[in-house]
C-alpha cells in the first residue's frame, strides 16, 4: 500500500511536504541554460536538456530534506517528446535517490482509455506477453469528475503495483467553486466527489488507515480542508497551493489527522524559483531551493506534530 510507504518516509524525515518539479525554461538559471543550448541548440531539445539538468540539481539538493517530488506533466508536454523523455528521466533519477514520485497528470477518460493511461504511468504496457514500464511513477493525480469508471483502471494498476492515486476533489484555483461548490441535494459537488472517491477505494486501507485513492484539496480553501478531513477519514490528502498561490501553514494544518498523518503539502515555484530571490546569478539554486524547502518544513511543523 503506497500511502504507507509515503507516510513512512514523511515520518522518517519529519517532513510532510513535496517539492514540485514544474520547470519552465525561464526558471532555469542562465549558466545551465547556456550550456544546454550550446550543446543541443536553442530549441525543444536544448530546453528539455536544460530542464533535466536543473531537475537533477534540485533532486540532489532536496533528496535528504523532502520525502517526495511532484513533476507536473504540463511542463514537459509543452516540449513535445523531448520534454516527455526528460520527464521519464527525471522520475527515474528521483526514484534512484529514494524519493517518492507523484506524477501530476490529472488524467480522466472513459475506462478503456483510462486503462491505457494507467499502463503508461503506473503498471507498464504489455507487449507480446511482457510488461514494459515507461514513466513508472509511484502515484498519479486524476480528474475523476467523469465518474468511477475513469478512476477504476488506475486503482487496478495501483493495486497490482502497490502504488496509489490522488483524485481532484476541491482544487486550489480561483474558479474551483464554479462547479465544485454547487449544491447537489444535501451535499456540495466536491463533497459528492470526495465521498465517491473514498467509497470506490474502500477495503484498500493500509496500516495508517488510508485507502489507495487520495484526494487533492487546495490550501487556498482552508475551511473546506477542515470539513473534508472530518468527512473523509480514510482519504490521504495532497494539498497544493501553499506559497505561490497564497496558502499558509495555518491554512493547511487541518489536512492532518490527530497523529499528524494523512496529508502532504506541495510547493513548486516557492522551492524551484527560490534562487531568483537571493540576488545571485543562479549558481546558488541548489542552496536556495534547499533553504526554501527547510523553511517550509519548519513553518508547517509549528502547527503539525508528526507522531
Ligand atoms: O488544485 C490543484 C491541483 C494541482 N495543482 C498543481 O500544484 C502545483 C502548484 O504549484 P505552485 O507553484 O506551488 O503554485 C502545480 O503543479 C499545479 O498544477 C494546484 O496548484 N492546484
Amino acid at each position: 500500500m503506497s500511502f504507507d510507504v509515503l507516510q513512512d518516509k514523511i515520518r522518517a524525515m519529519k517532513n510532510p511536504t513535496v517539492a514540485g518539479l514544474d520547470a519552465r525554461i525561464e526558471y532555469v538559471p542562465e549558466h545551465i541554460r547556456r550550456a544546454a543550448f550550446e550543446e543541443h541548440g536553442v530549441g525543444l531539445k536544448g530546453a528539455a536538456e536544460a530542464i533535466y539538468q536543473f531537475n537533477a540539481g534540485l533532486i540532489d539538493a532536496l533528496c535528504d530534506v523532502v520525502p517526495a517530488v511532484k513533476p507536473q506533466s504540463a511542463y514537459y508536454e509543452n516540449l513535445g517528446w523531448q520534454g516527455m523523455e526528460m520527464l521519464e528521466r527525471t522520475i527515474r533519477y528521483a526514484k534512484s535517490k529514494g524519493l517518492f514520485v507523484i506524477a501530476d497528470i490529472k488524467r480522466g477518460d472513459i475506462g478503456s482509455t483510462a486503462a491505457a493511461y494507467a499502463e503508461g504511468w503506473l503498471s507498464g504496457a504489455s507487449i507480446e506477453g511482457q510488461q514494459f514500464k515507461s514513466f513508472d511513477a509511484d502515484c498519479v493525480t486524476l480528474n475523476g469528475y467523469m465518474g468511477s469508471d475513469s478512476i477504476n483502471p488506475f486503482l487496478k494498476a495501483a493495486k497490482e503495483e502497490d502504488k496509489c492515486v490522488f483524485v481532484l476533489v476541491k482544487t486550489s484555483n480561483p474558479g474551483s467553486g464554479e462547479l465544485q461548490d454547487i449544491v447537489a441535494g444535501d451535499r456540495l459537488v466536491y463533497q459528492v466527489m470526495g465521498d465517491l472517491n473514498e467509497r470506490i477505494a474502500a477495503g484498500t486501507e493500509g496500516k495508517y488507515g488510508y485507502t489507495m485513492a487520495g484526494a487533492v484539496t487546495g490550501a487556498t480553501y482552508p475551511s473546506d480542508i477542515r470539513a473534508l478531513r472530518k468527512r473523509l477519514e480514510h482519504t490521504f490528502f495532497l494539498v497544493p497551493g501553499y506559497g505561490a498561490q497564497g496558502g499558509t501553514a495555518d491554512d493547511v494544518r487541518y489536512a492532518f489527522d490527530k497523529y499528524g498523518h494523512g496529508a502532504i503539502v506541495n510547493s513548486s515555484r516557492g522551492i524551484m524559483c527560490a534562487w531568483q530571490k537571493t540576488g545571485g546569478d543562479g549558481h546558488d539554486f541548489q542552496e536556495a531551493a534547499r533553504n526554501a524547502a527547510i523553511a517550509m518544513r519548519d513553518d508547517i511543523k509549528q502547527f503539525v506534530t508528526i507522531v
